[in-house]
């Protein structure tokens, strides 16, 4: 297994190019299902987590051509035949369950297995399930799979209880070939929604309010032939904003898309950053200052995002004064915490929250990442701990980090990956 050693103590200096979003393109590639012809998709970030999606798709029968190093994967659905997604994909990478809505839609027929629970906590699929019951699905659930039968699906008006991303995505997918309309209330709201709708759109869908929390989908008889440029990875972004202040240097993020980072933003301006935006640029200021801690608390968009929670945990780490982290989208997303603390953080966890005592320094360690978010904040407190700190199991960062030791490198980090 490759491993990061990272020799903390540069401030990093100078552009990052940011790649498009993993959390999107996931979803808009399960979205070529439904489409009667080719949908080309650009912008497409190098990951592990593509390439696993591009053999889903092909091991339902569709055509992916995806050349290694190329940001675009292009997608011909129409010899797909198959329904399965078997266990073996679906255990690496949860994203696998956004087929099912799809599959439903164009083929009358799923079976996914059950995503099952992950580093992070238990991921259940229950809202996908009745959201796609009111389309008119018959849905079972036995040896571990998700069963789902329907005839063409008929538009209903589904209510959320709770806001999820995934079962937003699943029967917004689904409804755009439903007979009649489709009401979603209580949608998500996040930026990677607003993505997947706009590429549904280009291929024929009838959408409207994506990106607020009622959403309107009137189904057509067909989706078609497409092009879509996938958005810029709000994630990748604050990570590497992150990264400039926690060394108290200077970073310009480029290529990104600023207004889906306000929550982050002004974190980052409380910590003392100054930050300018201009156009598609973020530029982040934090030279000759040691950051302020910040308090957070994690909610759907537009609040303070789970996916971002890691990173500003390890910027409190070594802030100066006391800062609270309050979970509240996953039950154990603090997995980053007891491997932050070999490097020498001060943090206390109560429940959901977790309570930071900035310290002056920490201290190089072997540490060992756990889920993909853990991993990015173990290599931002590696950037400033005192001499070297090696990060095993990250095949997690290479899930959603597009050559993250490259573009660190590139702003002066020393960082180097160690073949296994
Ligand atoms: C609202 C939110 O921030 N969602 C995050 C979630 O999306 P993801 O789509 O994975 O998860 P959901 O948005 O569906 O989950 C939000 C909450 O709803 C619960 N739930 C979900 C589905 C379901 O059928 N039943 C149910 O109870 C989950 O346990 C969780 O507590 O993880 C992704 C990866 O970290 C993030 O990019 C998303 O921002
Ligand atoms: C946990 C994440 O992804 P996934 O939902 O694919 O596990 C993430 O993007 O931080």
């Amino acid at each position: 297994m490759d491993k990061i050693v990272v020799t903390g103590g540069v401030a990093l200096e100078g552009e990052v190019r940011i790649s498009g979003a993993k959390n999107a393109v996931l979803p808009i590639l399960c979205a070529t299902l439904l489409a009667d012809g080719p949908v080309e998709i650009g912008n497409v970030p190098d990951l592990h987590d593509v390439r696993t999606t591009a053999r889903l798709l092909r091991g339902l029968g569709a055509e992916v051509e995806h050349a290694a190093d190329a940001a675009v994967v292009r997608v011909d659905p129409r010899p797909a035949s198959g329904h399965v997604a078997p266990y073996e994909l679906v255990r690496t990478m949860r994203a696998s369950v956004l087929v099912l809505g799809p599959l439903l839609a164009r083929h009358g027929a799923a079976e996914v297995s059950l995503p099952g629970g992950c580093a992070i906590g238990s991921r259940p699929v229950d809202l996908h399930i009745r959201a796609l019951e009111t389309l008119g699905a018959e849905i079972t659930v036995e040896h571990g799979y998700i069963k789902a039968r329907a005839g063409r699906l008929r538009g209903g008006e589904v209510k959320f209880d709770m806001v999820s991303v995934g079962a937003t995505e699943n029967v917004l997918m689904a409804a755009t070939l439903a007979e009649g309309t489709t009401t979603i209330d209580n949608a998500a709201r996040e930026p990677e929604i607003v993505d997947l709708a706009a590429c549904l759109v280009a291929m024929g869908a009838r959408i409207e309010g994506a990106g607020t929390s009622r959403i309107v989908v009137h189904g057509v008889d067909a989706l078609h032939a497409a092009r879509h440029q996938v958005i810029a990875d709000r994630i990748e972004t604050g990570t590497f904003l992150v990264a400039g202040a926690i060394t108290r240097g200077r970073v310009v993020a480029t290529h990104a898309r600023p207004d889906t980072l306000d929550a982050v933003l002004a974190k980052l301006r409380e910590a003392g950053a100054d930050i300018e935006v201009d156009g598609d640029r973020i530029a982040l200021d934090m030279r000759g200052r040691r950051p302020r801690a910040v308090d957070i608390v994690t909610e759907p968009h537009p609040g303070f995002p789970t996916d971002m929670q890691a990173q500003l945990m390890a910027l409190d780490c070594i802030a100066e004064g006391t800062g609270t982290i309050d979970e509240r989208i996953f039950e154990n997303r603090f997995m980053h915490v007891n491997e932050l603390m070999r490097l020498g953080a001060h943090i206390d966890i109560d429940g959901h929250r977790a309570t930071v005592t900035g310290v002056e320094r920490l201290t190089g360690a072997p540490v060992m990442a756990t889920d993909l978010r853990a991993s990015a904040s173990l290599i931002l407190a590696g950037l400033v701990a005192e001499g070297e700190t090696t990060i095993d199991r990250i095949y997690h960062l290479d899930r959603g980090y597009e050559h993250i030791e490259r573009k660190l490198s590139g702003l002066g980090a020393r960082i180097r990956r160690i073949a296994a």
